[in-house]
């Protein structure tokens, strides 16, 4: 069997039912980019035989050595990357005025985006994430070259090009009808390209900079495609007060989204951090997902997301970094903020039980893909996925602290989740195809 591959040792995933499941003798065989087996290694020899693989194909991974699947990121601003790790001096409305919407703006020049959007996405590769949900800026041209970066880079991804056509700067927005005529050829662009790995996504920026008129033709497009919605919901105090004066006929910012017709199965709403249980409600109901982006939510002081409330209404979560409100590009991040959040949250309530690394490790990979709707594709390792995976060596120079002999796998992987960083992700493969 031409291009096959093998891994044997210690595998580690969410499931069904896990956070975490550490699968410590482990055969998987890959063949045209899909799982083709699981197994355990007693087996490996009639597994090779009967599947016609050849040995060399099989990779023995080292005693410190894992795979975990790709890191999935719901929420990226691919055109803020350059901004990341500074302007965080004030809130979201006016961090957006003050650094956001300028930088956005560069992209007009599709040849600033080619070179910016390529050491983008070679830095979130490099941090393990091989799926990513992108916003992109209001430009055709430059969201095109994105997605141009993203199949030559081989992640997978969603771009969305991003609309706003109101209380929007004079020099980054858009008049309602160009907006909607756009975002068409945008989609048809995307489609036209026929790579199963990139899709377009409708991305209303969010309610604030957004007539009712273009979200609700936005709603039409995502139905007329058939295609993924992702906006931002109910991040900051501020922000919703702005969304209450604009849309006063609405109970709340949800309902705002509802009768645009955003609110569907498909729709990925990022922060969601201040919703009343009533919105919460409507999201279930609709099944909706949430991208919790933990680093932006505390970088821009915006609020303290309740994973745990989220979780146990049954609603799906992911985690975003949403550069550049979160400073961090690496979903190593995601999860420690998660995490941090968590146990805020923890001490100022009462009774309060924080999540913990395994369900930070579900909600950067299996978690992720279901809020994108990508969990028959990716997410885990099960047969007839496709091999989206990192191999993690966990003795790499890296500000791992180092791996002791009476450290058992468990504790390994936890050093990882808190410790490890780009050094310690050796190898990256999106539907099978090594691309870092
Ligand atoms: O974190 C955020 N980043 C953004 O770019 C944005 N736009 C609207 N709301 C936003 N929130
Ligand atoms: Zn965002």
């Amino acid at each position: 069997m031409n291009g096959a591959m093998v891994f044997c040792g210690t595998v580690v995933h969410s499931t069904k039912n896990e956070y975490m499941t550490i699968l410590e003798d482990t055969v998987i065989g890959v063949h045209h980019g899909k799982i083709i087996f699981i197994d355990e290694p007693g087996n490996v020899r009639t597994l090779l035989q009967a599947h016609n693989i050849d040995e060399d194909c099989v990779k023995h991974l080292g005693k410190h050595q894992f795979l975990v699947p790709g890191l999935i990121d719901t929420h990226a601003h691919a055109p803020q990357y350059p901004n990341c790790g500074k302007g965080l001096d004030s809130g979201l409305l006016e961090w957006l005025e003050k650094y956001t919407f300028p930088t956005e703006a560069k992209c007009q020049d599709p040849e600033y985006a080619l070179e910016m959007y390529t050491r983008t996405v070679n830095c979130l590769l490099r941090y393990g994430t091989t799926t990513a949900s992108y916003f992109a800026t209001i430009h055709y041209k430059s969201s095109t070259v994105l997605c141009d970066v993203i199949e030559k880079m081989g992640q997978r991804a969603f771009v969305g090009k991003v609309n706003m056509d109101t209380n929007s700067p004079d020099f980054y927005v858009e008049d309602t009808d160009e907006s909607l005529k756009e975002t068409e050829r945008f989609i048809q662009n995307v489609i036209g390209r026929k790579n199963n790995l990139l899709k377009p996504i409708v991305t209303p920026r969010f309610a604030i900079t957004c007539s009712m008129k273009l979200m609700s033709e936005l709603g039409k497009i995502s139905r007329k495609y058939d295609i993924p919605i992702q906006t931002h919901l109910s991040e900051s105090l501020n922000e919703c007060e702005a969304v209450k004066k604009l849309f006063p006929e609405f109970a709340n910012y949800t309902s705002v989204y509802q009768e645009a017709g955003l609110i569907t199965k498909k729709t990925i709403l990022a922060h969601a951090v201040h919703l009343s249980d009533c919105e919460m409600a409507l999201l279930k109901a609709n099944g909706a997902g949430i991208s919790h982006c933990p680093n932006s939510n505390i970088s821009l002081r915006s609020g303290l997301l309740d994973a745990q409330r989220v979780i146990s209404c049954g609603i799906k979560i992911g985690l975003g970094t949403d550069i550049s409100g979160g400073y961090s590009c690496s979903m190593l991040d995601a999860m420690r903020m998660a995490l941090g959040v968590s146990n805020v949250n923890s001490i100022i309530r009462q009774n309060y039980q924080p999540i913990d690394y395994k369900q930070a490790f579900m909600m950067a990979t299996l978690g992720g893909s279901r809020v994108l709707g990508l969990e028959d594709v990716t997410g885990n390792f099960e047969v007839g996925k496709d091999f989206d995976a990192l191999v993690v060596d966990a003795m790499t120079e890296s500000s791992l602290a180092g791996v002791e002999d009476c450290d058992t796998m468990e504790d390994i992987i936890q050093k990882f989740i808190y410790l490890g960083d780009d050094r310690n992700i050796i190898e990256v493969y999106v539907a099978g195809r090594r691309v870092v």
